[in-house]
């Protein structure tokens, strides 16, 4: 029997003769039975969210209470919410408890920084004609968010988007994947019964082409933040006009082995960070520069760190490596490696395919314009680009349009810094591959990846307009 979940609206539970079949990604079979929403429904909820933003009478302190208790139930319903990730995105079961742990640190942090919500004093009476002035900014929320999540991470980014805005006091229409949207509907409950009061969170399910459309025309909504793929990113920000907008898109993340780099190091962390997953983390690494001097060396402890990695069952507490999001993607990753062979390219490890399960596997002896280095990969799949030059090396990376975070393995402080001031990211991680986050840290890419930040301080910066009070007093 399959879980049946319908649409949150105004804070009630609204069923819909139309289903969204949401299937076990790992089995193939249907694992739950959505209701989907229509016009009449995304309508409703964009509504509801504006009459109770402009009805809000949470302060500052009821929001982070609201908060902090969502994040207490996701850890006491730790089990629960990593079950659905594992079914519905086939993520591997630690994998996926990882995600619950940062979600509920994702809600506790925007609970402590709605209590720190505040604007600044500005000194106006430093300017000639002003002296009688004094002035001040605050704080005020934008609205009602419109959120768009993908299916990757279905409750931690579905977490960076509602928590914050709820923090800065905005009302909510979120809109997540429809391979993956049982999750957030689970989340939902939690925010009723942590009490948040009706309309403040609405969630709608169904296609980008008919709900995330619709949304996107909709000029009660007051700013959209959107995580998923360039190609779709750029649809909305062409929809949406003068709206605000933040883009969290894709990546093809690179990583340098330099010649003083700990090499053992750096083989044992892109063992671990190429292919959890699936290779379907936008920050997975997928371009591996090595210099020649160490290639030989890496190569081999790469592929042997390789062996421990775990493929298959994604229920089993020891998978690293899972299936993909569906079979169909897993022959696009097949496509590009076979198009990648034609020309070239060598096989190191891997290149097989199993129904939706990609095994991990590395590439050597590619050219800068094979898909499986230009485009975002998306999948188990890391390629060894061998340089000799740093700063060429550099040059060439950074054609990708891509520049979300990147890495570098050195011992060598001056290239750590040259790399720094060089690599064209919005994060770069310093003896570490591009895969690392904790959700406080300021996220997001430049380029193609987007624009705007996230982690909560950043996201509720975003999320609020400054607005300025100015006195003009008598003496
Ligand atoms: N930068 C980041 O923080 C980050 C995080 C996770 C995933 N991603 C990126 O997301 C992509 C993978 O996720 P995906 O396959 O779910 O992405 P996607 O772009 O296909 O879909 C993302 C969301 O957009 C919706 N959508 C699709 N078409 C739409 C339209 N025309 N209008 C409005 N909404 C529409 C989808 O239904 C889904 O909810 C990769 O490119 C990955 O790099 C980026
Ligand atoms: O897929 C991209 C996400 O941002 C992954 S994570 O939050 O960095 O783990």
């Amino acid at each position: 029997m399959s879980e049946k979940f319908d649409l949150f609206i105004n804070g009630r539970w609204i069923q819909t003769d139309d289903k969204l079949e949401v299937l076990n990604k790992h089995t193939g079979k249907t694992y739950a039975e959505v209701s989907k929403a229509g016009e009449e429904e995304v309508d409703q909820a964009v509504k509801s969210a504006q009459k109770a933003y402009k009805s809000n009478g949470l302060s500052a302190y009821d929001r982070f209470e609201v908060l902090k208790k969502v994040s207490e139930l996701l850890q006491e319903n730790k089990e629960e919410f990593a079950l659905s990730i594992v079914q519905e995105a086939g993520k591997p079961l630690k994998q996926a408890q990882t995600e619950v742990d940062r979600a509920a640190q994702t809600f506790e942090l925007s609970a402590e920084e709605a209590k720190r919500l505040s604007g600044h004093g500005v000194p106006v009476n430093a300017a000639p004609g002003s002296e009688n002035r004094m002035a001040f900014t605050i704080k005020m929320p934008v609205g009602v968010v419109g959120a768009i999540s993908p299916f990757n991470f279905p409750l931690n980014l579905v977490a960076h988007k509602i928590a914050p805005a709820i923090a800065a006091g905005n009302a909510v229409v979120l809109k997540p994947a429809s391979a993956t949207p049982t999750t957030a509907l689970r989340l939902a409950r939690l925010f009723e019964e942590a009490g948040l009061p009706a309309g403040l969170l609405n969630v709608v399910v169904g296609s980008g082409s008919t709900v995330g459309k619709q949304m996107q025309k909709d000029e009660r909504i007051s700013l959209y933040t959107f995580t998923g793929s360039a190609e779709v990113g750029l649809k909305i920000k062409q929809n949406t006009g003068l709206n605000k907008l933040i883009l969290e898109l894709g990546n093809n993340s690179p990583v340098i082995v330099d010649k003083e780099a700990d090499v053992a190091q750096a083989a044992t962390n892109i063992a671990q960070k190429g292919f959890a997953y699936a290779g379907q983390v936008c920050i997975s690494v997928q371009r591996v520069y090595v210099h020649e001097s160490v290639k030989k060396d890496f190569q081999e402890k790469l592929l042997e760190a390789m062996k421990e990695l775990k493929v298959g069952d994604p229920n089993d507490k020891d998978t690293d490596v899972g299936p993909m999001i569906s079979e169909d993607e897993a022959k696009r990753a097949e496509d590009w490696v076979e198009d990648a062979k034609e020309n070239g390219a060598e096989v190191l490890t891997g290149g097989e395919r199993k129904g939706p399960l990609f095994y991990p596997t590395v590439l050597t002896n590619v050219t800068k314009n094979m898909k499986v280095v230009y485009d975002e990969i998306f999948a188990p799949v890391v390629s060894l680009l061998p340089y000799n030059d740093l700063e060429a090396c550099i040059d060439e990376l950074n054609e990708s349009p891509y520049g979300l975070q990147g890495g570098i393995f050195t011992k060598n402080l001056d290239t750590a810094f040259y790399a720094a001031r060089k690599v064209e990211v919005g994060g770069l991680m310093i003896n570490d591959s591009s895969q690392y986050r904790v959700d406080l840290m300021p996220y997001g890419g430049v380029k193609d990846s987007g624009w705007g930040k996230e982690g909560p301080k950043y996201s509720i910066d975003e999320m609020t307009e400054e607005r300025l009070v100015v006195m003009n007093l008598e003496n």
